[in-house]
């Protein structure tokens, strides 16, 4: 039986647990997808050397085997707050004007990229499945192919794929395309980020895209793919089940006092689309002073990627934003938006979603957006809060009955808290059935099960039989 190599920018093992991104869907979907297989994660620690010296750190914990590698200062800043995030990540989120084309990135990005090929080769084994996950490592599949590797090997993309207009604006995008096509499945969140991609292939590369979204090329066959990824629905609703979940549910609903709650869950990053939350927020306390002492913002946003400039400046816009409105509309008892700049483990996030009337999930732009169906799971199905979810955000294409708004439109979603506050029990209860089924049904296991089965090429093995 085949095992299971994973291979993400970073692992989620207890060394790395106080990095900032040990947080994000990614590392939530992998540890529930590893539990399930027999095999090894690899990747970066989160941690810094002198000098890099390849050494393997191999870690058991929970059932999950882990191992990491250490990077050097040079490293981190060219691959992942350069060419990852400053380059990659505003670019296949829309942002050009945020987009940094630098040659040192480019380099230290091929460099790591080459050093993680080098340290995980001893771990692949000829029967092994190797999953790549992600931006950071798009080269990765090709240069394991350059060291001989044969085996079959997929890479999932978390993030959206960008329009072909704006993709050809990155020097040698057509190198990076061309060295995924090495890849024997390529995987995306949506059907619409897919056909991004497929429509590049097309067109900038003239290769022929089957009906089926395979590509011809080199002689070999690609399998392109949407795989929507879920939340661990069994794990995230026994948490929702625990004394720490009910403790975070009381202690919030004791302190609004009677007051209705919007919560938002987002990493503190300009894809999220806080600012333009927090104005539409101030446009409802505006447009509706009876309502203004009734309702408060929770928003809890841990810093993400701080070295980076222009998460630096989202924070400080944030921070003048917040000081403005709470400013504004606050009297000597309440202030209307509570701005928590941390994390929280999910067992706690379960209980305040639960405790919260409307879930606001307003990203300019996400590959998926695993806090709007956790939000769902959370809910009490007789009396479920109401989830206002952006049209950009890659769950919209199956969150459909949610009350779905263009986030750049303050007065959209404005008039969208007030319907969503006035919304009677039966719509409420009726619209959150299907989201419910659509959360439980197309869960982290599913997206696992589909992905793997893909990968091993026989589409018709039972889901699971791949784990030893
Ligand atoms: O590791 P960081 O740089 O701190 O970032 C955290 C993760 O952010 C991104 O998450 C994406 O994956 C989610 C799960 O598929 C998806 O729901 C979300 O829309 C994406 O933004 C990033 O893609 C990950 O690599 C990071 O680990
Ligand atoms: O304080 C926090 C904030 C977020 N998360 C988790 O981080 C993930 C965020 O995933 P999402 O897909 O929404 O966005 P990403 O950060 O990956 O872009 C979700 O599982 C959240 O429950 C968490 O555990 N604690």
């Amino acid at each position: 039986m085949s095992r299971l190599i994973v291979i993400s920018n970073r692992v989620s093992v207890p060394k790395a647990a106080g990095a900032a991104g040990a947080q994000g869907g990614l590392a939530v979907a992998l540890n529930s997808a590893l539990r399930e297989h027999r095999g090894i994660w690899f990747g970066w620690s989160g941690q810094e050397t002198e000098e890099f010296t390849g050494h393997l750190d191999m870690q058991r914990n929970n059932g999950v085997t882990t191992a990491t590698i250490d990077l050097e200062p040079q490293d981190i800043d060219e691959y992942y707050n350069g060419y990852a995030n400053r380059t990659l990540w505003p670019l296949f989120h829309y942002r050009i004007d945020l987009t940094e084309y630098d040659r040192n990135f480019g380099e230290g990005y091929e460099r790591v990229n080459a050093r993680f090929a080098d340290s995980v080769l001893p771990l692949i084994e000829p029967d092994d499945l190797v999953w790549v996950h992600d931006y950071h490592l798009l080269p990765l599949g090709s240069m394991l192919r350059q060291k001989g590797v044969k085996n079959r090997i997929g890479l999932f993309l978390h993030t959206p794929w960008p329009p072909a207009r704006l993709l050809v604006s990155l020097p040698f995008h057509e190198r990076l395309v061309s060295s995924m096509l090495e890849y024997d499945v390529i995987g995306f969140q949506t059907a619409e980020w897919l056909g991004s991609f497929l429509h590049y292939v097309d067109k900038e590369m003239g290769l022929d895209v089957n009906e089926d979204g395979s590509i011809d090329y080199n002689g070999r066959r690609i399998v392109a793919r949407a795989f929507p990824i879920g939340v661990d629905y069994k794990e995230f609703v026994e948490g929702g089940q625990s004394e720490e979940a009910k403790d975070a549910y009381d202690h919030l609903k004791a302190s609004v006092r009677g007051r209705k709650v919007l919560i938002g869950v987002d990493r503190l990053d300009y894809s999220k689309g806080l600012g333009e939350r927090f104005e539409s927020f101030n446009r409802f306390l505006a447009d509706n002073p009876d309502q203004a002492a009734n309702v408060v913002l929770l928003q809890i946003a841990p810093p993400s990627r701080g070295d980076v400039a222009s998460y630096q400046q989202i924070r400080e816009d944030l921070e003048r934003k917040t000081g403005h409105i709470n400013g504004a509309h606050a009297d000597v008892a309440f202030v209307p938006i509570r701005y928590v700049n941390r994390g929280y483990p999910r067992r706690q996030l379960a209980g305040f979603y639960r405790a919260a009337d409307i879930g606001l999930v307003t990203p300019l732009r996400d590959g998926m957006n695993l806090v709007a169906k956790e939000y769902v799971a959370a809910q009490d199905a007789e009396d479920p809060g109401v989830l206002i979810l952006s049209q950009f955000a890659g769950a919209a294409l199956q969150l459909t009955d949610a009350l779905q708004v263009n986030p750049h439109s303050i007065e959209h979603v404005s008039e969208t808290i007030k319907r969503a506050l006035e919304m009677p029990v039966a719509e409420r209860r009726r619209r959150h059935e299907k989201l419910l089924a659509s959360v439980r049904d197309e869960d982290v296991v599913h997206w696992r099960d589909e992905f793997v089965k893909t990968l091993f090429g026989k589409q018709d093995v039972e889901a699971g039989e791949t784990a030893a």
